[in-house]
């Protein structure tokens, strides 16, 4: 029962009268415009206590290959604005299409993977991703699950391309249904207007795991979106990773979250000789304790100490691969100096810091309203994020 065209935004809003989307469900009125803009109409279930209702919700034409959501009526409602978002490919997409910097291949031991085409310089954009299926986390615990796998099994039916999906890897010993397993495998947490939900991003769920990644996500949950980025220089022929867990771990610490992922890391780090894991494991646990000092020393009013410590980490960083640190700790130089009132130097980290962050992409561009935020959280002792 697929809906006519998506109504555009501007017509529904005259519609409407801008008030906002009502919540509809599996009662909604007979004819397909009364589930619009969703493309097909919701089905639902109640949680086990029957005191809430989840329905999942497609448009099938979103984005690169359609969307699904299962969620509350109420938040569903809240998401239709996601559908506005035109799917127009970048620039950056419709060329890559032509010449993609990555393909598909079988990684020995890993399943599928990523590989590139061609060098990939430091922090280039390699490629945007869409959430394709987005879930309700408390759906997950409160629906019975063989309600829940019905709905599940809906929401990837009901996409354009529903094996491009089915068959992503699915590594989780705990689920009994295929398409939990393949969110369990690859999906992220995220936020709905608030509510914690998990999205899968089909093409960044082919990106395997490494301790020392040379690429990282930049999530953007205000619209659904994530991009991949370098974080060096890539070969024409390397496989593209990330790491799945925070950086800067120790082999053991590492064991035991991707444990949780549901597999063994056979990543080079992991698999190199005893005696390089071990020395790695010193530098990280020499990185952590100095990161200690340097808080500890600027909390008891000893900034000194802590600018030394803190330039002993940034002269370690390079040594375990941890470039994504950098910004973090220029930050905490620039903290230092302000405490100080050397705003010379001050000024000097602020700028590596927000050069770093630019190149990153976390912010366009370094402009002055950048420096005055600095200032001012410093001043009222915020915690340094831009
Ligand atoms: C998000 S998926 C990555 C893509 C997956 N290889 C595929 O074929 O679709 C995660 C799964 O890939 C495999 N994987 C990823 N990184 C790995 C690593 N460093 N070592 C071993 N297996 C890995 C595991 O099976 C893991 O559960």
């Amino acid at each position: 029962d697929e809906c006519p065209a998506l109504i555009p935004a501007a017509v529904k809003s005259s519609l409407s009268n801008g008030a906002c989307p009502l919540p509809i469900d599996n009662a909604s009125g007979p004819w397909p415009a009364a589930v619009s803009p969703w493309t097909h109409r919701p089905e639902c279930e109640y949680t086990a206590d029957r005191t809430a209702k989840y329905c999942v919700y497609t448009n099938s034409r979103h984005g690169s290959h359609g969307w699904s959501l299962i969620s509350s009526p109420e938040t569903a409602a809240d998401s239709v604005r996601f559908l506005d978002i035109p799917f127009i490919p970048s620039r950056l997409n419709a060329s890559r299409e032509a010449d993609p910097l990555y393909r598909i291949l079988d990684i020995p031991g890993k399943g599928k993977g990523l590989v590139a085409t061609r060098r990939i310089r430091p922090y280039e954009e390699l490629l945007l991703d869409y959430a394709t299926i987005v879930v309700d986390i408390a759906f997950t615990t409160n629906v019975p699950s063989i309600l829940g796998y019905r709905l599940l099994r809906a929401a990837v039916d009901r996409l354009a391309d529903p094996v491009s999906v089915l068959e992503l890897g699915k590594s989780n010993d705990f689920a009994q249904d295929d398409v939990e397993n393949v969110l369990r495998t690859n999906a992220f947490h995220t936020s709905l207007g608030g509510i914690p939900h998990i999205a899968l991003y089909p093409t960044v769920s082919r990106i395997n795991h490494a301790c020392k990644p040379n690429a990282y996500t930049r999530f953007m949950e205000d619209k659904l979106q994530v991009s991949v980025v370098s974080a060096r220089a890539i070969e024409e022929g390397e496989e593209i990773t990330i790491s799945y867990i925070a950086l800067g771990q120790t082999w053991e610490e590492r064991q035991n979250k991707l444990r949780q992922w549901g597999f063994n890391c056979t990543c080079s780090l992991c698999t190199a000789s005893k005696a390089e894991i071990a020395a790695s494991d010193a530098r990280r646990r020499h990185i952590e304790s100095l990161w200690t000092q340097a808080a500890q020393a600027f909390q008891a009013g000893k900034p000194y100490h802590a600018l030394r410590f803190t330039r002993q980490i940034i002269k370690l960083l390079p040594s375990e691969d941890l470039f994504p640190m950098y910004a973090e700790q220029y930050g905490n130089m620039a903290r230092i100096y302000f405490v100080l009132g050397d705003m010379e130097n001050a000024t000097k980290y602020a700028t590596m810091m927000l050069e770093t962050l630019a190149l990153q992409g976390d912010i366009d561009s370094v402009r002055p309203e950048h420096y005055e935020e600095v200032w001012r959280r410093f001043k009222n002792g915020e915690e340094l994020k831009i």
